[in-house]
């Protein structure tokens, strides 16, 4: 079993830089699928689990893919299968991001239901009204969503219920190639938005309004691959960032965008932490007593629900009682059992956490219970005494890039080690009798 064995008490000083930015280009490579001339080609891609389990997606529809030195190619000149199977989609939910780009090209996509997991049952409901709209014939069955169109999608007006990301993406990518214009309401706002369309721009699409809350989209006859660079990772860059504010560090986010981590940079400031632009990045600062803080995880630009686990470990070392409330899934607070393991004073009332500071935290095994959590376990085991050992690392790999070697670059002492491979290597030793 892999693991991650950190030591407490290092200081975090340097600067790390920051890779491609997850949630961006799952839905920019599932956008790929709808070029149907020439190369597309995908820069600052970062090299995780999810980024494989998209171009997985993408080789079994019949797109060609070409990964290498954090760039991707891909051409689509002909569709071969509109269908996504269980076990793509399984391994990662947004491989139903498929669903608008094929269903755009090709008037049909049979994915697999993602179904729930760790932290919530995440429906696709908003997904599948909103290519109903657009004129689709949806049936579910035997696990698998059939969406088909006789001749083109319609553009029509959308109004979804919640501001979904997913539905917001997978919406824009089936109305480009419809006939008319399609207007979405109270869309999703988040920087990933914003980067899928200057992508789909960039390939002849018209997609006007990203970034706010009501998007237009006037669909063309047809797009052609191009290339684009995938914006940095907001949610990489805020983990670093509680890092350096947790272990009294000093470190620079280099390629850090600010306009996309506005929320987090007001919530550390309330706490306490020292915040500076510079020409590469944003230094982070800290030298005293951080104060406790309240917050609650909203749809951008509200504080992003992918950072709230992390803030839940920076808590746990400030000053007072702090409250988190997490209003966009209903069960991410697995990470509080753990953080229980590790001598952390936390209760939960519903969807509210409170958290109280001044912990005195201990190291111990623990595990992560989803992407994030992993992360946050990391970070507590950065300031823990003694060693913490966190397992669960597939959950890690998912959306970090060499999380250690990051953190061991910039001074922590965290190593990642595979018992299995240890223990046949031991398997190996010549045996002395
Ligand atoms: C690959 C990717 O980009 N993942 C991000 C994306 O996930 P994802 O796109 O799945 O998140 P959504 O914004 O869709 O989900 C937010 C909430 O809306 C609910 N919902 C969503 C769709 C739907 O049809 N019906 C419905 O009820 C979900 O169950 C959840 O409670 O945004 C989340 C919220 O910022 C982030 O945590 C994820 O990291
Ligand atoms: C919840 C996350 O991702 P996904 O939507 O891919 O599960 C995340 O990135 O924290």
């Amino acid at each position: 079993m892999e693991k991650i064995i950190v030591r407490g008490g290092k200081q975090l000083i340097g600067s790390v830089k920051i890779h491609g930015a997850k949630n961006a280009v799952l839905p920019i490579l599932a956008a790929s699928i709808l070029g149907q001339e020439g190369e597309s080609i995908i820069t600052d891609v970062p090299a995780l689990d999810d980024v494989n389990t998209i171009l997985e997606v993408l080789s079994f529809i019949g797109v060609k893919t070409h990964y290498e030195n954090d760039t991707v190619r891909t051409r689509a000149p002909e569709i071969l299968k509109t269908e996504a199977p269980y076990d793509l989609v399984r391994k990662m939910r947004a491989s139903f991001l498929v669903m608008g780009p094929l269903l755009a090209r090709e008037g049909h996509a049979r994915i697999a239901l993602p179904g729930g997991c760790a932290i919530g049952s995440r429906p696709i409901d908003l997904h599948l009204k909103g290519f109903e709209a657009l004129g689709a014939k949806i049936n579910i069955g035997q696990g698998y969503i059939d969406a088909k169109v006789d001749g083109k999608l319609q553009g029509t007006r959308i109004y979804l219920d919640y501001a979904s990301v997913g539905a917001t993406e997978n919406i824009i990518m089936a109305a480009t190639l419809a006939e008319g214009t399609t207007t979405i309401e109270n869309a999703a706002q988040e920087p990933e938005i914003v980067d899928l369309a200057n992508f789909l721009n960039a390939m002849g699409a018209k997609v006007r309004g990203a970034g706010t809350g009501t998007i237009r989209i006037q669909g063309v006859e047809r797009l052609t691959s191009t290339s684009h660079s995938v914006i940095p990772d907001r949610i990489e860059a805020g983990t670093f960032m509680v890092a350096s504010a947790m272990t009294g560090g000093n470190i620079l986010i280099e390629n850090a965008i600010v306009n996309h981590l506005k929320p987090i940079i007001a919530k550390l400031e309330e706490m306490g932490v020292d915040i500076q632009e510079e020409e590469n990045g944003l230094r982070v600062k800290m030298n005293k007593q951080l104060k406790g803080v309240d917050l609650k995880t909203l749809p951008h630009p509200g504080f992003p629900t992918d950072l709230q686990s992390q803030m839940m470990a920076l808590l746990l070392t400030a000053e007072g009682t702090s409250i988190i409330t997490e209003t966009v899934f209903e069960n991410r607070f697995m990470h509080v059992e753990e953080f229980k393991r590790m001598n952390a004073n936390i209760k939960i009332e519903g969807r509210t956490a409170i958290v109280e500071g001044n912990a005195r935290l201990k190291g111990a095994k623990v595990q992560a219970t989803d992407l994030r959590a992993g992360a946050a376990l990391v970070l507590a085991g950065l300031v823990a005494e003694g060693e913490t050992e966190v397992t669960g690392l597939h959950h890690i790999d998912r959306g970090y890039v060499d999380l250690v070697g990051k953190l061991k670059s910039l001074g922590a002492d965290i190593e990642r080690i595979d018992e299995k491979k240890k223990e046949s290597a031991q398997d190996l030793q010549p045996l002395w009798i």
